[in-house]
C-alpha cells in the first residue's frame, strides 16, 4: 500500500470509526466470552481423555456435561458473533452509500465529466459491498488479535508455562510472515479492483456503442479487446488467491512447529511399559499437555481471521481512493448554510450581470461580462454558433457549474447563495435526449412529482399530446418503457419530457434544443405543446432551428460579444 493510500485510509478510518468502532464492540465483546468458553472446552476435553487414561473407572459425566454446556454456549456465542458483525456491515454500508450518493447528487452532472459513470456504478454498488468485510471482519479482527491469544497464552502459562512460551515465541513469527504477504496483498487486491472497474468501463462503453462496433465491423477486435481485458482480470484474481494460499500455508506451518515443540519439549507424554504387561498409561502432566495442545488452534484462530481479513482492508483502501476522488470535487451549492428561497415561488426573474464563464484557468473565455434578463411570459432565445456556449450558459442557470465571474440571479437573489435543491425547485428542464428510466410511462411521468393525483396526470398527458400516441401503447400508461422495454421515438420521448415538465408546474423553463434530433413535422407537434407549457413561465431556451428560433419574445447573441435583441 503507497504512503497515500496508508495516509488515506487512515484518515477515512479515523471518519468512520466513531460509529463503526461503536458497532464494532459487541463483536469483540462477545468474541472474548467464545475464547473463554473455548479454554473451557479445552479443559474440559484434557480433563476427561486425562483422567480416563490414568486412573480406570475415573468419574467423569460431570467433566461431559460441561464440556457439553459450553459447547452449546459456544454456538450460540457464533452465531451472535456472526450476527451482529453481519449488522455493524449492513449499517455501515448503508451510512457510507447514503453519503456517497448525496456527494455525487451535490456534484452533478459535472462530475461525469472527471469519472466514467461505470467507475461511480463501482464504487456505489461493489466496492461499498465489498466493505462489508472491512466493517464484519477486519475491525473486530483488528481489534482483538492481540487480545484472544494473549487470553490463551495466560490460561497455558497457568498450567504449563514451557507450552505457553513455544506459543509465544511461534506467535511472533507471525505478524512478521503476514507484515510479508500483507504488502503483496494490498497492492494485488487494488490492481485487481482497477482491472474489475476497467472491464466494466469497457463493457458499458462497448454495450452504449453496439450499434457503431457492429457497423463500423468491429466486432472481432472488440471481443479480442474484452476478452483480453477480461483475463487481466482472472490474472490478477489467481494473485490474490496464490498470495492468501502463501499467508494462511504460513499460519499452518506456525501452528504445526508450535504443536512438534510442545510435543518434543514435553519429555515421556505417554509412558509405553514393555516388561510388565505390555499398557500405555500417561505422564503425570498428560492433561496439561493435551490442554495446551487444544488451544493451538485457538491461539492461532485470531491471526487467521486478521490475515482473512487483510484483503477487506486493501478494498478499504481502494474504496476511501475512490470516495476522496468524487468527495474532493467541486460540490453544488447544497449546503445548509446557504438559505433557501423560500416561500416557493409562483414567477422567476432572471438576471445575470457582468456574467463570465471559462471551463478552466488556462482555456478561453466562453463568454465574458453578459447581462441579460427575463421576465415571466418572456422566452429568451440563446443564439450563436455552435461552440458560442449556449449549454454552458444552460448549465450554469441550472447551477450544475459556477460563474468564474458576475452573477445569475432569480428574483434579485444570487443563486450562489441557494441550496442546489431549491434551484431545482423552481426549474423545469428540457434537454435534447430525454433520460426514460426503466419502469412503467406512469412512473416515468410521475417521476417529476409523484404525489400527482389522477386529474393533474390527464392533463399533463393532454397538454404534451401524449394521448396521440397512448393509444398505440400494448398496456397504455402501464406499459413498461425504458431500457429493456418498449422503445418509443425521439418524438415521443420527448413529449414524455414535456408531459414532466407540466406535472413539475415549475416557474422557470429551461429548454437546450428539445427538438435538435427531430423531423420538422414532429418538430412543430412539439413546438406546439412547448408553447403552451411556456404560457405564463419564465424561459430561456437554446436552438439551432428556425422553427424553435420563432418562439422566442427576445434572443441572446452569443459570442465573446453578447447582446441582446428584440425578436421580429
Ligand atoms: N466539459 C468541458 N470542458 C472544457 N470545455 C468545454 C466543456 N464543455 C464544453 N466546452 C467548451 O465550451 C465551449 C462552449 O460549448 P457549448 O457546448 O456550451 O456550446 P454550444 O453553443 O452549446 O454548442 P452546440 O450548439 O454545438 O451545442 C466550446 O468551445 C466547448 O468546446
Amino acid at each position: 500500500m503507497s504512503g497515500v493510500d496508508k495516509k488515506l485510509v487512515r484518515a477515512w478510518v479515523r471518519q468512520q470509526s466513531g460509529p463503526a468502532r461503536r458497532a464494532a464492540l459487541p463483536v469483540v465483546a462477545v468474541g472474548c466470552l467464545n475464547t473463554l468458553i473455548g479454554i473451557g472446552q479445552a479443559w474440559c476435553m484434557a480433563s476427561v481423555i486425562g483422567s480416563l487414561l490414568q486412573t480406570r473407572g475415573a468419574q467423569v459425566l460431570g467433566l461431559i456435561a460441561s464440556f457439553a454446556v459450553l459447547s452449546a454456549c459456544r454456538a450460540l456465542c457464533l452465531y451472535f458473533q456472526e450476527n451482529l458483525a453481519a449488522r455493524a456491515g449492513i449499517a455501515a454500508r448503508e451510512r457510507l452509500r447514503r453519503s456517497v450518493l448525496d456527494s455525487v447528487i451535490g456534484i452533478g452532472p459535472a462530475l461525469l465529466r472527471r469519472q466514467h459513470s461505470a467507475e461511480i456504478a463501482a464504487l456505489l454498488v461493489d466496492r461499498i459491498e465489498v466493505l462489508d468485510g472491512y466493517f464484519a471482519r477486519w475491525l473486530p479482527a483488528s481489534m482483538t488479535w492481540m487480545v484472544f491469544p494473549a487470553f490463551v497464552l495466560v490460561a497455558v502459562f497457568v498450567v504449563d508455562p514451557r507450552a505457553a512460551l513455544i506459543l509465544a515465541v511461534c506467535g511472533a513469527l507471525v505478524p512478521v510472515s503476514q507484515a510479508v504477504f500483507g504488502i503483496g496483498a494490498a497492492l494485488a487486491s487494488r490492481n485487481q479492483f482497477l482491472a474489475m472497474v476497467r472491464l466494466q468501463a469497457r463493457f458499458l462503453d462497448r454495450i452504449r456503442g453496439i450499434a457503431t462496433i457492429v457497423l463500423s465491423n468491429a466486432t472481432d477486435r472488440e471481443a479480442k479487446a474484452l476478452s483480453g481485458a477480461a483475463d487481466d482480470l482472472r490474472k490478477r484474481t489467481m494473485k490474490i488467491l496464490r498470495i492468501a494460499f502463501l499467508s494462511s500455508a504460513a499460519i499452518d506451518i506456525a501452528m504445526v512447529i508450535a504443536i512438534i515443540m510442545i510435543v518434543l519439549t514435553q519429555g515421556h507424554f505417554i509412558h509405553i511399559d514393555a516388561f510388565a504387561a505390555p499398557s500405555i498409561y500417561p505422564a503425570p502432566h498428560f492433561t496439561e499437555t493435551l490442554f495446551a495442545l487444544f488451544l493451538v488452534p485457538e491461539f492461532f484462530a485470531p491471526f487467521r481471521g486478521l490475515a482473512l481479513a487483510y484483503q477487506d482492508r486493501a478494498h478499504a483502501a481502494g474504496a476511501a481512493e475512490a470516495m476522496e476522488a468524487i468527495e474532493n470535487g467541486e460540490s453544488l451549492p447544497g449546503t445548509d448554510d446557504l438559505s433557501a428561497l423560500a416561500p416557493p415561488v409562483l414567477v422567476v426573474t432572471v438576471e445575470a450581470k457582468a456574467l463570465s464563464y471559462r471551463w478552466n484557468e488556462a482555456a478561453p473565455y466562453v463568454f465574458k461580462d453578459l447581462d441579460f434578463s427575463v421576465s415571466p411570459d418572456e422566452i429568451l432565445v440563446l443564439d450563436g454558433p455552435s461552440g458560442a456556449g449556449k449549454s454552458t450558459l444552460i448549465e450554469l442557470l441550472l447551477g450544475f457549474i459556477k460563474p468564474s465571474a458576475g452573477t445569475i440571479q432569480f428574483n434579485y437573489r444570487d443563486i450562489a447563495t441557494l441550496r442546489g435543491r431549491d434551484i431545482a425547485r423552481h426549474l423545469a428542464w428540457i434537454g435534447q435526449k430525454p433520460v426514460l428510466f426503466a419502469g412503467t410511462l406512469r412512473e416515468n411521468l410521475l417521476f417529476a412529482r409523484p404525489d400527482a393525483d389522477e386529474m393533474r396526470l390527464q392533463r399533463a398527458i393532454e397538454a404534451a399530446a401524449i394521448d396521440h400516441f397512448l393509444k398505440d401503447l400494448p398496456q397504455g400508461l402501464d406499459t413498461v418503457i425504458g431500457e429493456g422495454g418498449f422503445g418509443l421515438s425521439g418524438g415521443q420521448a420527448q413529449r414524455v419530457a414535456i408531459g414532466r415538465a407540466y406535472l413539475k408546474d415549475a416557474p422557470l423553463l429551461l429548454l437546450d434544443e428539445p427538438t435538435a434530433h427531430l423531423d420538422p413535422e414532429t418538430e412543430a407537434g412539439i413546438i406546439e405543446a412547448l408553447r403552451r407549457l411556456s404560457e405564463g413561465r419564465t424561459v430561456i431556451l437554446s436552438a439551432h432551428s428556425q422553427a424553435m428560433k420563432a418562439l422566442g419574445t427576445k434572443s441572446l447573441k452569443l459570442g465573446l460579444s453578447a447582446s441582446v435583441e428584440p425578436c421580429a
